[in-house]
């Protein structure tokens, strides 16, 4: 596996009548984890959607140096519920379904499936089916699943957003280590602050839209495995939820209809 970079440079993307994002620059380098907060409804999902190349975006949206037409093998996308999986497939055949479309052989798509399911800590679980899992088993199913395709890029819209808080923390720590196993790139878009400060090397946070932008980009300097009760931790935290807090207040200022929008 091999990371690719990601480049939008002047990129807007629009649904009929409405400018949902403006004019973004951003560069994402290959094998690095981003991370992208912002308010409620600002168009994070829909820039993670563009890269994935389920929407059509103006200006430059670049993945390994090549314009996205659409969508490909190369980007894998997480969605945050556990419904993506198909019900009538087992788990090994979830995980295989990308390498059965490529027709790669059986025998290496078997060795692919279990080399991806004992990742995720599920090779005992490759022949059950989707509804015999629980929450936090089907979202690591998905994350085998898109692995099992070898992506450059993984795109990963709010994956544990449906899970309790212990789940998600183990998920957290299952997710930092593929990610150092294989440095494939990582656009992930969560609510959740501390999420991102424990996974990113770098933290976008948006504008509230209509027709958002950038807001800010933090780098996060602390080394891993990050301690969240730790001082620096909380530091960077803090900061990032005063940024999110002022865009809040910001667009409730300028939009009286947006209160109760949050991060
Ligand atoms: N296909 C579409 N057609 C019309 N409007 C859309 C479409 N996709 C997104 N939108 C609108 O674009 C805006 C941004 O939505 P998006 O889901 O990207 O925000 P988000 O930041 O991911 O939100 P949340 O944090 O609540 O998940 C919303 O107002 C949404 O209604």
């Amino acid at each position: 596996m091999r990371g690719a970079s990601i480049t939008l440079e002047r990129t807007s993307i629009d649904v009929p009548g409405r400018r949902i994002v403006s004019d973004i620059d951003l560069r994402i380098e290959a094998g690095e984890f981003v991370c992208l907060l912002g308010p409620s409804g600002c168009g994070k999902s829909t820039i993670l959607n563009a890269i994935a190349g389920f929407m059509r975006a103006g200006g430059r949206l670049l993945v390994d140096g090549k314009p996205v037409a659409g969508p490909g093998p190369d980007r894998g996308v997480v969605f945050q519920s556990s419904e993506a999986l198909f019900p009538w497939l087992s788990v090994e055949e979830n995980v295989a379904y990308g390498l059965k479309l490529r027709k790669v052989p059986r025998a290496r798509q078997r060795e692919i499936c279990a080399h991806y399911l004992s990742m995720v800590g599920l090779a005992h679980a490759a022949g059950q089916f989707p509804a015999q899992l629980s929450g936090g088993m089907r979202q690591r199913v998905q994350i085998a699943r898109v692995l099992a395709n070898e992506p450059a890029v993984v795109l990963m819209d709010e994956p544990f957003g449906a899970l309790d808080a212990q789940t998600r923390e183990v998920l957290q720590r299952e997710v930092q280590r593929i990610w150092q196993a294989t440095r494939t790139t990582f656009l992930f878009v969560t609510h959740d602050i501390a999420e991102a400060v424990l996974l990113a090397d770098r933290v976008v946070t948006m504008t509230a839209g209509p027709a958002a932008g950038i807001k800010s980009v933090t780098a996060i300097d602390i080394p891993h495995p990050r301690d969240p009760t730790s001082p620096d931790f909380a530091r960077v935290q803090r900061a990032l939820r005063e940024i999110i807090a002022d865009e809040v207040r910001r667009a409730m200022g300028e939009q009286p209809g947006m209160a109760g929008a949050a991060a």
